[in-house]
């Protein structure tokens, strides 16, 4: 039986934990979020992560994005004992994919929809030879060049704009992916995923690089940048004609997040997207980044998306997504829980659960 939760001063039904670092939890567990999911009887409760999981909650839902391979340990551990208690979302196996820029776009290739990839190579070590590699390829300047890993530092962001070969190959710090610059009006469009939820948002990119800038042997060879999608704006007559009403259709966005979803088994996460407009070959869309569990706080209405999504998973009214990831052993089946019922770790550590 679902809860009633319609009243302000009913308490709180449910308890989401969220295993989160510091400033994730400052930029995403604002006063609003707590506020509204505690309106609608969802308590969101952080986990401490120096302590052992099986002495917390109970937690009905669990959600996470945590680095530490130890805290992952013990997510899977519980979940091979205790499958389905409690929701954990997302599985730790489909979330590794997107921490190395290696695997992190191979869904992309089999979406239906019209977005690919821009071409690219993995440099795996430093004695890899990136000449001999980017000649391989076959790739063309403009390149970015991205680290490999993706582990919430701040390094993992220090990307390098490559122009031409000389000189720069030794100032690239493998493992990396050297990926072809796409020019894209200086726009990117960020989609936010909250389970079936899709939300774009115009942000802020890399300005289009002229092919003369490839032949300019007295301007420097790369440029160093970071988390360039940060920078405000720029007005629309400086954005390459991009303007407020050209975001990409809401159908194709959809089409697009739910191919991702399904492709990565996943349910919180946000995609880069660019587009080049071409004569030659009309508008083209790349996919170039998908990030997990996102900084939400920068999509409008990010605390009814999230607390709604809560809602879904604990009374098991949305399913899985259909297609599960590989090595997710820890993919869990939403599936109906009687409110309060969230079931204690400690209590099914102990086998109190089963009786
Ligand atoms: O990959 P990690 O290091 O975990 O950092 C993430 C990603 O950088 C996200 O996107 P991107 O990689 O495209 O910068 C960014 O969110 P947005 O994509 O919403 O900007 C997050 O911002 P905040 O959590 O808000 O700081 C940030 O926490
Ligand atoms: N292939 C590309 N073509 C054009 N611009 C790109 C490309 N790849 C990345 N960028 C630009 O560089 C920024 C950072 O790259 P991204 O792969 O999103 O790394 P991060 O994980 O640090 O956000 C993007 O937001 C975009 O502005
Ligand atoms: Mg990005
Ligand atoms: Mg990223």
């Amino acid at each position: 039986m679902a809860p009633e939760l319609s009243s302000p001063s009913s308490s709180p039904r449910y308890t989401v934990g969220y295993a989160l670092l510091p400033e994730k939890v400052s930029s995403v567990v604002r006063p609003s979020l707590v506020a509204l999911a505690a309106d609608r009887g969802v308590r969101l409760v952080a986990v401490d992560v120096s302590r052992p999981l099986a002495e917390q909650g109970p937690f009905d839902l669990l959600v996470h994005k945590m680095y530490d391979r130890g805290w992952r340990a013990q997510l899977e551990e519980l979940a091979a004992r205790h499958p389905g208690v409690p929701v954990v979302v997302d599985s730790p196996g489909a979330i590794d994919r997107l921490l190395d820029r290696a695997t992190m776009l191979d869904v992309v290739s089999g979406l239906r929809a019209p977005v690919s990839v821009p071409p690219q190579v993995v440099v795996s070590d430093a004695a890899a030879d990136a000449d001999e590699l980017l000649a391989r390829a076959a790739l063309r300047f403009p390149l970015i060049a991205k680290p490999l890993a993706v582990d919430g530092s701040a390094e993992s962001h220090d990307m390098r704009l490559v122009y031409r070969r000389d000189g720069v190959l030794p100032l690239l710090r493998a493992p990396l992916v050297l990926q072809e610059f796409v020019n894209h009006g200086g726009v990117l469009f960020k989609v936010y995923v909250v389970g079936d939820r899709a939300t774009c948002v115009r942000r802020s990119s890399l300005p289009d690089v002229p092919a003369h800038r490839l032949l300019d042997l007295d301007a420097e060879p790369s440029v160093p940048f970071a988390n360039i999608s940060n920078q405000p704006l720029p007005p629309p007559d400086d954005d390459g004609g991009a303007a407020d009403d050209d975001t990409p259709a809401a159908g194709f966005v959809d089409e697009v997040a739910r191919g991702l979803r399904r492709g990565l088994g996943l349910h919180l996460f946000n995609f880069d997207m660019i587009r080049e407009r071409s004569e030659e070959h009309g508008d083209r869309y790349f996919i170039i980044d998908i990030n997990y569990f996102p900084g939400y706080a920068k999509m409008p209405g990010y605390e009814a998306a999230l607390t709604d999504f809560f809602l879904e998973m604990l009374r098991g009214t949305r399913p899985v997504p259909e297609q599960l990831g590989p090595g997710s052993g820890l993919d869990m089946e939403a599936r109906k829980l009687e409110p309060g019922l969230g079931i204690g770790l400690r209590e099914l550590e102990s086998g109190r659960a089963q009786a």
